[in-house]
């Protein structure tokens, strides 16, 4: 599964402390981050992880265009509702993209405890279906 992490400044410590603990499930998916979040990924868990660009230089939109052609499988995005963001927009963007495609979105902590576990025992498997159904439409 490719899975996307994301986080804001204020976040960002419990996204490491998140992927710390569940590096155990990421480390058999595809990961995908902002700049900034991934290098903190990376430097703490030492997770294989691909970098975008920053999210406020158009790592979110990156992100979106994954989504946009059905690449991305889930999305687990710390957001900090306190703090007005310069690329607010894109954030938006990202997030109406989830929902024109379906896609797994979590933005807060407590909801991506709930993926994990989900994620550990298959319960996301059906995105492997989705995708072959499309790769058989594109075929045929
Ligand atoms: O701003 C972000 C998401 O909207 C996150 O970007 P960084 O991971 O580069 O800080």
């Amino acid at each position: 599964m490719n899975i996307a992490l994301i986080a804001h400044d204020k976040k960002k410590q419990d996204m490491v402390n998140f992927t710390t603990a569940y590096q155990y499930i990421l480390k058999d998916h595809d990961l995908y981050a902002t700049g900034t979040t991934g290098s903190r990924i990376r430097e703490a868990t030492g997770l294989d992880v691909h970098l975008f660009q920053s999210g406020p230089l158009g790592g979110d939109q990156q992100i979106g265009a994954m989504i946009a052609n059905d690449e991305m499988d889930m999305v687990i995005f710390f957001r900090d509702p306190l703090t007005a963001q310069p690329h607010e927009p894109d954030i938006s963007a990202l997030m109406r993209l989830c929902d024109v495609y379906h896609i797994p979105l979590a933005t807060n902590i407590a909801a991506s405890e709930i993926f994990i576990r989900g994620l550990e025992k298959g319960d996301f498997q059906w995105r492997e279906i989705v995708k072959l159904k499309k790769e058989q439409e594109k075929q045929a």
